[in-house]
């Protein structure tokens, strides 16, 4: 009972003076402490490796632990997926050592998303002095003298996958050694590799096999995860063999609170469009920091950017200074590119209760031995549960209950956690999804697969089966590859993988070098330097920042300047997108349901520049040419019959979008089904795939509004409310995901291809083109773009309710325009007459409506799909003229995409009745960050509609839910199963 009392008070300490009706604490729920369960150390393991691991303080091993161990040692492959701090090393280990000791010329690899990590293991491993094991690191930071020593003597390579890919793979030969006798693979952190990367860590694992083939060895894959759903299917998905899973958590675990944080909103400021806004989630955490430091609670404040880490320890510390300056003394920020030791002495500080209070980054959540702390405050959702719970992870000792603070940021889904607890604390751990059939990956794939050795016919199955041949034949046909009767050749005296940056797929890199001292910072990909790197963009990297003075993007170059201005700034972009194919079509009877093949053309027309407080300064005007994405989207079309319906629509209550209920009534009325005048009639148009390359493309942008200024498409029906990708990529959320900012692989932009054909020539370009990209990534440290995310770092949009930049891009407003009378209209009349399960818009909302949902639903995505709100964009239109009716497209930020559009359409009904929830639960009136404005929005969140979004959503909600029984998209489609930690 002490226990509780302790997390309680802990609790009662940060709400202290804040009255019952301001109280942000939305759910407390406590989970309970777990006994350790215990077992033998297994017969087959070696004595001196036991020796030594009881030397290190592990007297006795836990369940899981031998498990896993015990299924290596048998030749088995394994993914051991449980919590934090559950001494998932020790699963591998104990095999991996046992045998180095048995078999004298017997290697291993290990392989781990940063090489921060693999520091630590190695030193792990080292500080074990098993003899003759010689474990060594193999990185970028390895001198080059170590480099042949490494090859001709270590028998436990630590590497990541960067230097696999190019330092490895592509010199097999001098290491044949190591691949003769290759026993053992493990795969550390394994549920980071998704998304685009994870598809290209998919394939390098595949040519890894092949090449150790090749020298007569086939080794045991150990992967270590953090508790995600379905782990086995991930990890064989991931080295494309069968896999078993250690999923039962033996390890002890003290018992903890967790409180769900919503921050109160500002009274003296107000938003884009006049919208409220809430105190920003890093502030409040610093004041919760302080007050739990004052409570003597060790504590550890994860922030999602590296400026956001430093202010939230700064606000901590300028509290506790008025309060005992020796107190302001134990807050620390962690400062980017920690050493080890610096890493090992900040965790003894903090262990030791020399340093109470660390603001951190996500850069502490990996490899760092910190567990049993007093409280973790986490301000932001960190992207996936699976960071959440690692996070979390962090605080509880046994016999003393921890607290851990989830402090939502204002956006749609952090309010939607809070107001939502069970989709946090009941939910499983969502599967991390790739998808290595993508040909953009596929294609520079199989050419550093080909260049390594020729590829047989026999193992296009390992490859993806008919996507690679696909992809063959395209590098063929661009003599990349040359097809023998043995297989297919690499043509080239060259090695493909310098141009090939697994961490990501956009074409020649942009290089970020500063003016005066030529120094290369870093790296951004072509598809987001407009908007990260734009002149005037603050660019940070590793916590320094710097101003953009000039973007070359022929030249392949931004120059920046040292500076730290008192405020950020943030693109904005408009976008207009053409289906070029569509893989799935599901009809609900007025409601469309699509997957295909999109291109994105997205133009950066402007940026704001915005004080720490929020004020918008200005919005500078940008003249920078249009990009070309062709990728992946899910979207939605309703037919007019069902958006305009008759005439009633949901009224709004104050404070409140309620159309839901009122939406799903059917109602009968043959006036409802009368086809709406004056709209183009292209139903039969629509009913069929549009295959790429075919007329009726959509209106370009520019065409647009030339369209509508004339009157040839009825005001209100052309504008393309787009929402990018990437223009405001938080530089932090880039590098937490393993580095969207370092590219070298991938399409050519504007190449206009299907996406094998773009994705052969990409490597060709890339063969051409040297791959400055290649050194960010090497490190497995990726280059860190601009932090200009106002939700982490503690900005707030000050609302001026101004038109987006230099666009006028716009619904044509009627007089109706929802965002210029600050509420949407509202209908009001007989309850006949509207279509069954219609919306009941009328037209000029129409725009607002969709835009409005289309935000929100992008901003809930990441709940289903395991990607970050800057992975993903959106469009949206009353009209569309590839579809022909009012469509709303979600889609993916990568060329080829990277599955998240994919978990969208598989996903539909859970994740578009979340994105309804999270609107109708918000309790502004109109439309705020917290529901259906976008940090992002390139038309200044403006129309938005957000009552109008809810009756958009209860309309396709409803026809799936009334039509859906025939096809899948009634079913939850949650494989997820996993506990969390
Ligand atoms: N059986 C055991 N008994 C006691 N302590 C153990 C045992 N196994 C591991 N430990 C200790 O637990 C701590 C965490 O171990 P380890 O870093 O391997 O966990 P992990 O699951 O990999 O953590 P993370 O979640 O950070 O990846 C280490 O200090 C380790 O020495």
């Amino acid at each position: 009972m002490a226990e509780i009392e302790r997390a309680r008070r802990l609790l009662g300490r940060v709400t202290a003076g804040i009255p019952e009706s301001a109280n942000p604490v939305t759910h407390v729920a406590e989970q309970p402490a777990r006994r350790a369960r215990c077992v033998d150390w297994p017969e087959w393991a070696d004595a001196d490796v036991v020796a030594a691991l009881r030397k290190c303080g592990v007297d006795q091993p836990w369940a899981h632990q031998i498990e896993a161990a015990s299924l290596a040692h048998a030749g088995r492959n394994v993914v051991i997926s449980t919590g934090t701090a559950s001494g998932k090393s020790l699963a591998y280990q104990l095999p991996v050592l046992s045998d180095l000791v048995e078999d004298e010329k017997a290697c291993a690899l290990y392989l781990s998303p940063t090489k921060a990590l693999g520091a630590d293991q190695l030193r792990s491993v080292s500080e074990l002095e098993i003899a003759g094991v010689r474990a060594a690191s193999y990185d970028g930071d390895t001198p080059m003298a170590e480099r042949d020593w490494v090859r001709a003597h270590a028998r436990w390579v630590f590497t990541n996958p960067d230097m696999l890919h190019r330092g490895i793979l592509a010199s097999h030969a001098r290491w044949s050694r190591l691949f003769r006798k290759l026993k053992y693979v493990v795969v550390d952190e394994c549920h980071g590799y998704r998304g685009v990367f994870g598809s290209h860590v998919a394939l390098l694992l595949r040519r890894l096999q092949r090449v150790a083939r090749y020298y007569g060895s086939s080794p045991v894959f150990v992967l270590a995860s953090a508790t995600t759903a379905s782990p086995a299917e991930f990890a064989s998905r991931l080295i494309g063999q069968e896999c078993e899973a250690v999923t039962e958590d033996a390890s002890p675990r003290g018992a903890r609170t967790v409180a769900l944080w919503e921050p109160p909103l500002l009274e003296d400021f107000s938003g884009e469009n006049g919208a409220p806004v809430r105190r920003s989630a890093g502030a409040e955490a610093g004041r919760i920091l302080a007050e739990l430091v004052v409570e003597g609670a060790r504590t550890l404040a994860f922030v999602r950017s590296r400026r956001g880490a430093e202010l939230t320890a700064l606000g901590a510390r300028r509290i506790l200074s008025e309060v005992d300056p020796t107190l302001a003394e134990q807050v620390a920020a962690y400062r980017a590119g920690f050493l080890p030791e610096e890493r090992r002495k900040l965790e003894r500080a903090l262990l030791s209760g020399e340093l109470l209070g660390v603001a951190t980054t996500n850069a502490l959540e990996l490899g760092v031995d910190i567990a049993g702390l007093d409280a973790v405050v986490l301000a932001g959702y960190p992207g996936t549960l699976a960071s959440f719970w690692q996070q979390a992870g962090r605080a509880g000792r046994s016999g003393d209950e921890a607290l851990v603070v989830f402090v939502a940021r204002d956006d749609p889904l952090d309010t939607y956690l809070v107001h939502h607890p069970a989709a946090i604390l009941e939910r499983p751990v969502e599967t991390a999804v790739l998808d290595p059939a993508n040909p953009y990956v596929l294609a520079p794939q199989l050419a550093c697969a080909a260049a390594e050795l020729p590829l047989t016919a026999q193992e296009l199955d390992t490859f993806g089966g008919d996507a690679a041949r696909g992809v063959l034949d395209a590098l063929v046909a661009d003599k990349v590859l040359r097809r023998r009767p043995s297989g297919w050749y690499w043509t080239s005296r060259d090695r493909p993988q310098y141009e090939v940056d697994i961490r990501g797929s956009g074409g020649d890199q942009i290089a970020v070098v500063e003016a005066d001292t030529s120094r290369l910072l870093g790296t951004v990909d072509p598809g987001s330097a407009c908007a990260t790197v734009h002149p005037g963009a603050v660019y940070l990297h590793q916590g320094s920042s710097y101003v953009v003075d000039e973007l070359d993007l022929e030249a392949g170059v931004a120059l920046v300047h040292a500076e730290d201005p008192e405020w950020t700034t943030s693109a904005r972009e408009l976008a207009d997108i053409s289906v070029l194919a569509v893989q799935e079509r599901v009809d609900y009877g007025g409601v469309t349901v699509c997957l295909g093949d999109v291109a994105v053309t997205s133009q950066v027309v402007g940026y704001l520049r915005r004080r720490p407080s929020g004020e918008i300064l200005d919005q500078v005007a940008l003249d920078l040419p249009a990009q070309r994405l062709e990728t992946r989207a899910v979207w939605y079309t309703i037919s007019d019959e069902l958006l305009e319906g008759a005439r009633m629509a949901a009224e709004p209550e104050a404070g409140r979008a309620v159309a839901g209920a009122e939406a799903q009534r059917p109602a009968a009325g043959a006036e409802a089904r009368r086809p709406t005048a004056g709209r183009p009639a292209a139903e039969a148009e629509a009913q069929r795939p549009v295959a790429a390359g075919e007329a009726g493309r959509p209106v370009a942008g520019a065409e647009a509004r030339r369209a509508v200024a004339a009157g040839e498409v009825r005001a209100g029906v052309a504008a393309r409310l787009a929402d990018g990708v990437g223009e405001a990529r938080s530089g932090e959320a880039a590098a937490g995901r393993g580095g969207a900012a370092a590219r070298s692989d991938g399409a050519l932009p504007g190449s206009g291809e299907t996406p094998a054909g773009s994705g052969a020539r990409a490597v060709e370009a890339n063969r051409r083109s040297a791959g400055i990209g290649g050194l960010a990534a090497e490190d497995g440290v990726p280059a860190v773009a601009a932090g200009t995310d106002p939700a982490e770092t503690g900005e707030r949009l000050t609302g001026t309710g101004e038109r987006p930049i230099g666009t006028g891009a716009r619904s044509a407003g009627n007089g109706g325009d929802p965002a210029e009378t600050g509420a949407p209209p509202v209908r009001t009349g007989g309850g006949s007459g509207r279509t069954p399960g219609g919306a009941g818009l009328e037209p000029a909302r129409i725009p607002g409506a969709l835009h409005a949902a289309e935000h929100a639903a992008i901003g809930l995505l990441p709940l289903f799909a395991t990607c970050d709100r800057w992975d993903i964009g959106g469009v949206s239109t009353a009209l569309h003229a590839d579809t022909g009716e009012a469509t709303v497209f979600v889609h993916d930020g990568h060329p080829g995409g990277a599955g998240f559009a994919d978990r969208g359409f598989a996903a539909l009904v859970p994740w578009l009745a979340a994105t309804r929830e999270a609107i109708v639960s918000c309790e502004c009136p109109a439309g705020c960050p917290s529901c259906v404005q976008s940090p992002k929005c390139g038309n200044g969140n403006d129309p938005l509609d957000k009552a109008g979004a809810v009756a958009v959503l209860d309309t396709v909600l409803g026809a799936v839910r009334q039509h859906g029984s025939r096809y899948g998209h009634v079913e939850v489609q949650a494989a997820d199963t996993a506990a969390t930690s």
